[in-house]
C-alpha cells in the first residue's frame, strides 16, 4: 500500500487504528485464571486453588502506562501489538490474552477486520452518522449498546 502521513503505511496505520480500538475496547475485559498451586512473589503471596481476575480494561485505562491521555483514542502511541507502546511491559496490554493460553486466533481476527476495511475503503469513505450514541455495554463481551450508525459516501 503506498505511504501515508509520516512515511506509515496505511496498512499498518490500519493495524495501529485496530490495536487502538482493541486498547480502549478490548471485546473481554477480564481474564480470568486458577492459580495451581501456591505462588510466592515479591509483595505477594497466591494460595493454591485462588481465582485470579486479571482486570484487562484496568490495565488499558491505566495512566502510569499510557500517560495522561489514556482514555482518548491515540492511534499513534501504539504500534504494533503494543510491546513498544507499553515499554516492554505486554501484560499491559491483553485484548488476546497472553501466554501459552491466549487468543489462538488473534492474527486471523485481524487480518479480518483489515480485509473487510480494505474492501469497504475500495469503494466508500465513511463517517460517524449524527445519530451516533457513543455507549458500550458489556454483554459478555463489550459492544457498542445503540450499534454504530455510518454515513457512507460513494467514491
Ligand atoms: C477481535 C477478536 C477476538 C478477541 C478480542 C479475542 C480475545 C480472546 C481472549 C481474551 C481470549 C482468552 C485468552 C486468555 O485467557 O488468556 C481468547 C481465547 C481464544 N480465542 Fe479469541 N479473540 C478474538 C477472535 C478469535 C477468533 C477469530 C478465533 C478463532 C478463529 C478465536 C479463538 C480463540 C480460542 C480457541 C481461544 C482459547 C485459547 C485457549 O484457551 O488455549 N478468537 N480470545
Amino acid at each position: 500500500m503506498a505511504g501515508g502521513a509520516q512515511g506509515i503505511s496505511r496498512l499498518k496505520l490500519m493495524g495501529m487504528i485496530i490495536s487502538e480500538t482493541l486498547r480502549l475496547y478490548p471485546p473481554a475485559v477480564d481474564l480470568t485464571r486458577k492459580v495451581q498451586r501456591e505462588v510466592r512473589l515479591p509483595n505477594l503471596m497466591l494460595p493454591a486453588n485462588m481465582n485470579l481476575n486479571i482486570p484487562a480494561l484496568a490495565l488499558h485505562y491505566d495512566p502510569k502506562i499510557w500517560g495522561r491521555r489514556c482514555t482518548s483514542f491515540q492511534a499513534r502511541t501504539i504500534l504494533g501489538r503494543g510491546s513498544k507502546a507499553t515499554n516492554n511491559r505486554p501484560s499491559a496490554y491483553i485484548p488476546f490474552g497472553l501466554g501459552p493460553r491466549a487468543c489462538v486466533g488473534s492474527s486471523f481476527a485481524i487480518d479480518e477486520v483489515k480485509i473487510v476495511l480494505a474492501m469497504i475503503l475500495q469503494h466508500y469513505a465513511f463517517t460517524l452518522s449524527p445519530n451516533y450514541i457513543h455507549s458500550p455495554i458489556q454483554v459478555i463481551a463489550i459492544r457498542p449498546k445503540h450499534g454504530v450508525q455510518v454515513v457512507l459516501h460513494v467514491l
